[in-house]
């Protein structure tokens, strides 16, 4: 067979993406010896780990590239493993030249990084935020999350990551970089991939852990998940202003800040100060999200389960002495559909995007995809002659 088709088949089989890297093959140095005869391709691919979750797939991807080529009749693929050296090189460029353990999102990074808090458990601030990373996504954003609510985890199921038993996938771990699972175009992390039931229907251990140890959880999360170049990066906080919080303000204190909250004064009230502790630690206030707003019921009239006005009222609050005033972004109706569609793992945007509900959040990530960060404390790429 003549070196143009060999050349063919190790250009289709180099171009395949790796599922959980999410660069070529080639890119990656895994192709190994390619040859073609009698119609023949073989292919020896080497894979990162023993193992690896995304092996069948890779071997199904590489097995469809090569038939494709004109000259092919049918493709054998060989899955080896990398050498610990050959993987060491792979983590080195996957850090792109970063000093391994170190936080790629510190304030020069053009990754946007946003911490959704609220003051109050329940305000529904996990499920605007899977919803808000997936309507991202879909903006062609690349998006990231992190499930910092370490004690009340929810992300996974949210956004239909677990099994039917309720398990979420284990990151894949190549040496000391962890491969985050991908959902609806969102790259996941989260302390709940990390615990496991005892059997099926064990229960799933509870996290039961003091400051220092929330700490290094979500320091481990920003430093050794290998997100790849984000645009924005999610932060699913825990509500109120405790450890996490603090953990948060002191790794990433040029993160903004979007507080959620419902339209009930008492809600209010505690997610103004959850605003003010984030601000303290020099992250900036850019919004306020009221959830389970006021629903239209189908005979037209409305419906305010939990009254009106804390959105406005925490966004004035937050705009007291600042330079700025702090926006009321979105309302998101109190809506059975969103509900419904949270529970099932199938994020509202995605499954009804008609619902109200979806509508808002969408409009709230045309905002935030439609605006930048602020540049202030950053340095500039700029030199002087
Ligand atoms: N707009 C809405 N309409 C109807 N139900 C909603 C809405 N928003 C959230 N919910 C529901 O409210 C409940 C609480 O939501 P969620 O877990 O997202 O709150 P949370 O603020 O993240 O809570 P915590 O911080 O305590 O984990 C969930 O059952 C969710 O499906």
């Amino acid at each position: 067979m003549t070196s143009s088709t060999v050349a063919a088949v190790t250009a289709a089989v180099g171009a395949v993406m790796d599922p959980e890297l999410r660069r070529p093959l080639a890119e990656l140095d895994m192709l190994r010896t390619i040859s073609v005869d009698g119609g023949i391709a073989r292919v020896e691919i080497a894979l990162t780990i023993v193992g690896c979750p995304a092996s069948d797939r890779i071997r199904a991807d590489v097995e469809h590239a090569a038939s494709s080529v004109a000259g092919v009749s049918d493709t054998e693929v060989s899955l080896t493993v990398m050498t610990p050296d050959e993987r060491h090189a792979l983590t080195d460029r996957l850090r792109g030249g970063r000093v391994a353990r170190t936080m790629p999102f510190d304030a020069d990074s053009l990754t946007r990084v946003v911490a959704v808090t609220s003051g109050k458990g329940g305000v529904g601030k996990s499920t605007l935020t899977a919803n808000l990373a997936v309507a991202l996504a879909q903006r062609g954003l690349s998006v990231g999350l992190i499930d910092a609510d370490v004690h009340g985890f929810s992300i996974p199921a949210l956004l239909g990551l677990v099994d039917e038993h309720g398990r979420a996938p284990s990151p894949t771990r190549i040496d000391d970089v962890m491969l985050p699972p991908v959902a609806h175009g969102v790259k996941v992390i989260s302390i709940g991939m990390f615990l496991r039931r005892e059997g099926d229907d064990g229960v799933l251990p509870a996290v039961a852990w003091r400051g220092p140890m929330l700490h290094r959880t979500v320091s481990q999360f920003l430093t050794d998940v290998h997100f790849g170049d984000l645009d924005v990066l999610l932060l699913d906080m825990p509500p109120g202003t405790g450890d996490v919080a603090i953990s948060v303000g002191q790794l990433l204190p040029h993160a903004e800040v979007l507080v959620v909250t419902t339209p009930q004064t008492s809600a209010s009230d505690v997610a103004v100060r959850s605003g003010l502790v984030a601000r303290q630690t020099g992250q900036r206030v850019i919004g306020v999200v009221e959830n389970m707003a006021a629903m239209t019921l189908p005979d037209g009239s409305v419906m305010e389960v939990f009254g009106s006005g804390g959105g406005a009222a925490v966004a004035a609050a937050l705009s007291v002495d600042q330079t700025a005033d702090v926006p009321l972004l979105a309302s998101v109706p109190l809506s059975p559909a969103l509900r419904a569609t949270s529970d099932a793992g199938s994020p509202v945007v995605l499954a009804v995007p008609d619902e109200p509900a979806a509508r808002a959040i969408a409009a709230l990530a045309d905002e935030l995809a439609g605006t930048r960060r602020s540049l202030a404390g950053r340095s500039l790429p700029l030199r002087t002659r």
